[in-house]
Formats: C-alpha cells, sequence, structure tokens
C-alpha cells in the first residue's frame, strides 16, 4: 500500500541517550494509525521528529515520496502546508480569537482577501462541529472539548493531507473523547485523510483506529490491526491491551463452542 509517510532506520539521540534506536515505520495513505507505547518511550519525539521540530542523528524520512534531507527549504515550506498538526496542549494561541487562530495559518501561507479568510475560518469551524458563535470567542471562554475542535479546526487551515494528532482526546470525559473519535473519523472519511495519531486512549484504538503500531526501546514492537495487537505476545502489548481497564472495552469472547458442535 501506498506510504505517505516512510521511514527507515531512525536514530534520534538526546546527548548520550537514544530515544529512537533504529525505527522503521510507515504511515498509509488514507488510514487512521494509532501510535501507542509506554509513557516516556518517545511517540511525541518521533511525531515531531517526521514533523522536522527534532533532528535526527541517522536515517532517513521520506514525506510524500521525498527524501527530507534532499529537498530545499522552500520545497520544504511547500510540504509543511501539506500536514496540520494538534499537540498535546492544543496550543491555541490564548490572545487570539478562534477564527484568528484559524486564519493564522492560512495568513502565514496564502494571500487571501479578508472575506475569503472569514469565509474559509467559518467552514472549518463548521467542519469541526462548532457553533458559528464560537468564531469570536477565545480560548478562555471555551471548554476543553471546544479548545480541542478549534485547534482541529485550525490544523485543517490549509486543507492538508495528513493530520498529526498527539493524545487528540487526553483530558476529555469519555463522552467528548467518543464524539472527538467520531469527528476524526468522519473527516478521514469525508476528506480522505490520513490521521497519525499518538494515543493512550484505548477507545480510540478500538473505534477510530484502522491500524496500530506500538513503540518499545526506540523500535515498532508490533503493527497491525487491533485484533493482531490483541494476539500479540509482547508483554507490554499483553498487559496494555488485555489490562482491567482494556477488558471492560474489548468484545466479549466468542463463548467457547461444546465438543459436539464440531462433530
Ligand atoms: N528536547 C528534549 N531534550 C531532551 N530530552 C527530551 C527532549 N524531548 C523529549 N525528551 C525525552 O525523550 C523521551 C521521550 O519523550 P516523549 O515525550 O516523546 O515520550 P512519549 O512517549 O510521547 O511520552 P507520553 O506518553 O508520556 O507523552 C523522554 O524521556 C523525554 O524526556
Amino acid at each position: 500500500m501506498d506510504a505517505i509517510i516512510r521511514v527507515r532506520d531512525l536514530v534520534v539521540t538526546f546527548g548520550e541517550r537514544a530515544v529512537m534506536k533504529g525505527l522503521d515505520l510507515d504511515i498509509r495513505r488514507g488510514e487512521i494509525l494509532g501510535f501507542v507505547g509506554p509513557s516516556g518511550q518517545g511517540k511525541s519525539v518521533l511525531t515531531r521528529t517526521i514533523l522536522g521540530l527534532v533532528p535526527k542523528r541517522s536515517g532517513t524520512i521520506e514525506i510524500f515520496g521525498e527524501d527530507v534531507d534532499s529537498i530545499t527549504v522552500a520545497r520544504r515550506r511547500q510540504l509543511e502546508q501539506r500536514w496540520g498538526v494538534l499537540f498535546q496542549q492544543g496550543a491555541l494561541f490564548s490572545g487570539l480569537t478562534v477564527k484568528q487562530n484559524i486564519q493564522m495559518p492560512m495568513r502565514e501561507h496564502l494571500k487571501l482577501s479578508e472575506r475569503l479568510l472569514d469565509e474559509f475560518a467559518r467552514l472549518k469551524i463548521e467542519m469541526v462541529g462548532l457553533k458559528p458563535d464560537a468564531a469570536d470567542k477565545y480560548p478562555s471562554e471555551l471548554s476543553g472539548g471546544m479548545i480541542k475542535r478549534a485547534a482541529l479546526a485550525r490544523s485543517l487551515a490549509l486543507d492538508p493531507e495528513i493530520l498529526f494528532l498527539d493524545e487528540p482526546t487526553s483530558g476529555l470525559d469519555p463522552i467528548g473523547a467518543g464524539e472527538f473519535d467520531d469527528l476524526v473519523s468522519t473527516l478521514k472519511r469525508t476528506l480522505g485523510l490520513t490521521v497519525f495519531m499518538v494515543t493512550h486512549d484505548l477507545d480510540s484504538l478500538y473505534t477510530a483506529c484502522d491500524r496500530i503500531a506500538a513503540l518499545g526501546d526506540g523500535k515498532i514492537i508490533a503493527e497491525g490491526t487491533i485484533q493482531q495487537m490483541l494476539d500479540h505476545d509482547h508483554p507490554w502489548l499483553r498487559s496494555y491491551f488485555h489490562g482491567k481497564r482494556a477488558r471492560a472495552l474489548a468484545p466479549a469472547a466468542p463463548a467457547p463452542q461444546p465438543a459436539y458442535a464440531h462433530a
């Protein structure tokens, strides 16, 4: 399948400490890839390295088929317009309204009239399920769920092909988190987006993700469907996907068949 992002043999170090130790990963076009792993293993670091915010020591990163090491700064800026990012803290500018936040990337990269800027911001606000009057509100006037939606609207400002979401449902109650997952799935379907989602949220993995990749000790320890994760025998995957919280979510195991059923 077509990989929109291809990471090979990636090594990232901070001082003496290697966080990525030869990691390989493909993000396939049109999928929602859930990225899991124990805290502090480097999920955010990988995201930030792909985005060019953390330098790598070695390895290759291809984005939309282009090796990021062999492109010009101008070309890189063009590629950056093809992705949207939702960082863990939402990262809206507190001194700007929702509309102004959404228009920031548009002002930076596109030459649009004020009328079009307003129209596009209105569309993005509608797309993420916020009411029109959210446009003129400041982040401090919004609930946690609304902030996530507003930040998502901003990440969609330039009509990206791929979205990077870093723990998008953290801090939301289960209903809000479920609604956010539904929204991401709908956007993926309707806009043909590819989504890379760092998450600890088992619900998201079950309901929104097409595939899951798990990070451990600087490498991908497993990747595949939720079922393949459930069947995996890696100790961390077993405790994560079969622990107490996981059992509440897992579909009921098929009832054992009586022996005569196979006769
Ligand atoms: N700029 C930096 N300088 C030094 N160390 C860093 C830097 N950024 C991240 N680290 C370290 O890299 C490791 C991985 O961090 P990262 O935030 O990617 O983990 P994570 O898997 O996303 O964790 P969590 O699930 O808790 O969000 C951590 O030990 C962190 O302290």
